[in-house]
């Protein structure tokens, strides 16, 4: 009679499968949310070499460099280039809980918890058919050692008869795991990204240089991590189980086999954590280094057009390689230190496989048990072997996902609004205040808006405005006023301040003192609740609220032009509506719960909403407001309003410049903020521009070199460089605009 054992040691035999259904009882309990979690794993430790998973994509305005977590060991960003110290175990395990706990009582915890309970009933299913399937195998093996045909053709259809009951829970427990696997990371990546667009998170970061590639851990670390936690839940579970199910099986039928397995397994987990200990920082390395090649790749993809001009590509090839090398060398070490785990992790997995029948064999032969009872020693061995040696045989799985968690957590720790200190830009607890005043404009008795000439939108206060970090003094001590259509046009050498004194008044900047104070028209009658002056008297004159600090600076109508103008992915129309409007891609509710589509994916967070902002503008606004900026030929030339190009490649500088201009008069702020916006622009066009937003009634605050901008301004503040200071410390000064000063006289005054 042929002993089954060799049929046991491959893993491809048929007669393997049935013996331990669903999987070969040499690799893992019987568990397929074992080698689920482990394919998981696996994904995450050679994600380099699946591109699949890495086809997000990216944004161009992330973070280029890697850089240091504030908190962490390194002391350097060069040196957290190369090195990684691997966290302890307490801070993997708070990191684990902090990223995975909020779903679970979010506004999805009722579905997430009843899919859940779903999957840990259809696990508990599966083991029980794996339990099942034991018993079966040891009748059937005793039918065929009996040579009792009878009985073994009635296992046999007992067989079929499980094989048939017992597939459905398997595919149906994977198909629940991986859809709420999906559930949970929609969740966590609309939760992840609105904490990164909060507060404009994602400008420090990248200004500061705090993380290396936040959009890596968006996209693959949260994939990884919520199919990963489950797969990895659902093994421990389906092990717990696994084990009180067999231990029993395998104690009944001989004591010492299970107290040896016990030890060996003990000690196979001690080794493997031992000569796995490099694994984790390697993988967290690995991930950066991948993620940093393909940010490579997608700023020459940004930057084509610059790059072919200079030609440049064949430093870019070479910084690229440079960059492959780096992912390179530290897969190769991953890959040597896989190996060498492998080496042991195989010798363990097979050494003991003969053992079970060893030592129940002698039994067999004195006739105290039947051959079937070998067949389920060795299948329940195997079971508890498996269940005993997870961290083991999962060591290199669990050592990149050690490494997901540390870079999530890190992430969810910057994020964390309760840590503001990580991301606040200087130690000094001095900063620029940005404060909103809300005014209230009541008609007076007559019937009219008294003072709307007078009106003030902006007062800047004693403003000592510095560097980041570095803390080098651009501006000393401004104050200023601006009023209603007191247009002011700011001039100073390159590198004196200009723009940084737009990013203060923008917030993106605080480090300095003084303050900024925006006046709001509301157009709201005077309240007595939100503004908390307790007054409910109607007054006939500008009524000021209480300081309040703003939510968002385009919620206190200030509008922002850069030099660059930034043009989004999408049509002509979402060109026009950013950032005041957003079309809504959200289907209606009822369809969304038709089609599965997730409610938290269609949100958009209070703090990016823009309350009082104007009507969405029409397709009739869109096109008059093109013809205003001289652009009514762009619709003709790109099929319309919903044609989708690469607007910053097919239009020129000056049509981008002439495109921010149109998104200003729509959206109709009190107050903008141009830096350089008509430098790409000639004379006429530049002239038609500013006559435009002016007949519209917007104030704004302008930087410029040209001479030919005096006309549209009524004062110009001049900023000189900070090491030359004109007097009593201060390095600015103020002058009104001559209406009659010709190009000629307005000299360059720097
Ligand atoms: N993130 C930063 N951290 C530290 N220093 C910075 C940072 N960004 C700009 N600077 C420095 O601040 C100074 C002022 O820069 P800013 O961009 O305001 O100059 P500018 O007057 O607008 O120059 P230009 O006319 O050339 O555009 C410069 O010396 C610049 O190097």
């Amino acid at each position: 009679m042929p002993f089954p054992v060799s049929l046991l040691l491959q893993p491809s035999s048929p007669l393997l499968f049935s013996l331990s259904y669903p999987s070969p009882p040499s690799s893992s309990s019987s568990s397929s949310s074992s080698s689920s979690f482990r394919s998981h794993l696996r994904l995450a430790a050679i994600s380099s070499l699946r591109p699949m998973r890495r086809r997000g994509r990216r944004s161009p305005n992330l973070v280029a460099r890697p850089a240091a977590a504030a908190g962490d060991s390194e002391p350097s960003v060069a040196a957290a280039d190369d090195k990684r110290v691997a966290p302890d175990l307490q801070t993997l395990l708070r990191r684990f809980w902090k990223v995975a706990a909020p779903y679970w009582s979010s506004e999805d915890k009722v579905q997430a918890r009843l899919r859940l309970a779903a999957v840990f009933a259809l696990t508990l299913g599966t083991t029980g058919i794996s339990v099942g399937f034991s018993f079966l195998g040891r009748d059937f093996y005793n039918a065929l050692a009996n040579k009792d045909q009878e009985q073994f053709t009635k296992q046999l259809l007992y067989y079929l008869g499980g094989f048939a009951g017992g597939i459905p829970f398997f595919v149906l427990r994977d198909y629940a795991r991986e859809t709420l696997s999906l559930r949970w990371r929609s969740w966590m990546t609309s939760y992840y990204m609105q904490r990164y667009f909060k507060n404009q998170t994602f400008y420090k970061i990248q200004s500061q240089s705090i993380i290396d590639n936040p959009d890596q851990r968006i996209v693959d670390d949260l994939s990884s991590f919520t199919g990963t936690a489950l797969a990895f839940s659902l093994t421990l579970f389906n092990a717990a189980v696994d084990l009180i199910s067999f231990s029993n099986i395998l104690y009944g039928i001989y004591p010492p086999l299970f107290v040896v397995l016990l030890v060996y397994s003990l000690g196979g987990t001690a080794i493997s954590v031992f000569l796995g200990k490099d694994l984790v920082s390697l993988n967290f390395m690995q991930e950066k280094k991948e993620a940093d090649f393909r940010y490579g790749l997608v700023r020459v993809r940004e930057n084509a057009e610059s790059i072919a001009f200079y030609g440049g590509e064949g430093n870019e090839l070479q910084l690229l390689l440079e960059r492959f090398r780096r992912a390179f060398e530290n897969l190769s070490q991953l890959l040597i230190a896989s190996r060498n785990l492998d080496f042991f992790t195989n010798g363990y997995r097979y050494l003991i496989q003969i053992l079970p029948a060893a030592v129940v064999a002698p039994m067999y032969f004195s006739g105290k048990i039947e051959f079937g009872v070998i067949n389920q020693s060795v299948s329940a061995f195997n079971h508890v072997l498996s269940d005993f040696s997870l961290i083991v045989y999962q060591f290199q799985a669990i050592s990149a996902f050690s490494a997901v968690i540390d870079r999530l957590g890190e992430f969810n720790d910057i994020l964390d609004e309760s840590q503001p200190s990580i991301i606040a830009e200087h130690d000094s607890k001095e900063e620029i205040n940005i404060l909103f005043k809300e005014t209230t404009s009541s008609l007076s008795s007559n019937g009219s808006v008294p003072h709307a000439e007078f009106q003030k939108l902006l007062e800047i206060q004693n403003l000592t405005l510095e560097t980041p970090k570095s803390r080098n003094v651009l501006i000393t001590d401004l104050s200023l006023e601006i009023n209603n259509r007191d247009h002011l046009l700011v001039m100073g050498p390159s590198g004196s301040g200009k723009t940084s004194f737009l990013r203060a008044l923008a917030g993106l900047w605080s480090s300095g003192h003084g303050n900024i104070i925006f006046y709001v028209k509301t157009g709201r009658q005077p309240q007595t609740s939100s503004a908390g002056t307790g007054s409910s008297e109607p007054m006939n004159s500008l009524k000021i609220d209480e300081l309040q600090r703003p939510k968002n600076r385009r919620a206190g109508g200030v509008f922002f032009l850069p030099q660059r103008p930034y043009m989004v992915l999408g049509t002509l129309r979402q060109q026009l509506l950013y950032p005041t409007w957003t079309e809504d891609t959200c289907l209606p509710s009822d369809e969304r719960r038709n089609s599965g589509n997730l409610p938290f994916l269609c949100q958009v967070s209070p703090s990016l909403d823009i309350p009082d902002k104007p009507e969405m503008p029409t397709v009739d606004d869109l096109v008059r407001v093109l013809e205003a900026v001289r652009l009514g030929d762009i619709l003709s030339r790109f099929n319309g309003l919903d044609s989708i190009y690469e607007w910053s490649s097919v239009l020129s500088l000056g049509e981008q410049q002439r495109l921010a201009f149109a998104r200003l008069l729509l959206a109709k702020p009190n107050l903008a903020l141009l830096d350089e916006s008509t430098s790409a622009l000639d004379d006429a066009n530049e002239a038609h521009l500013y006559r435009q937003i002016k007949t519209a009634g917007i104030t704004y605050i302008s930087i410029g070199h040209r001479t030919t901008l005096y006309k549209f301004h009524k004062r110009v503040l001049y900023i000189s460089k900070s090491d030359s200071p004109d007097s009593g410390g201060r390095n600015w000064h103020l002058e009104s605009i001559n209406p009659k000063t010709t190009l000629e006289e307005a000299a360059s005054p720097y």
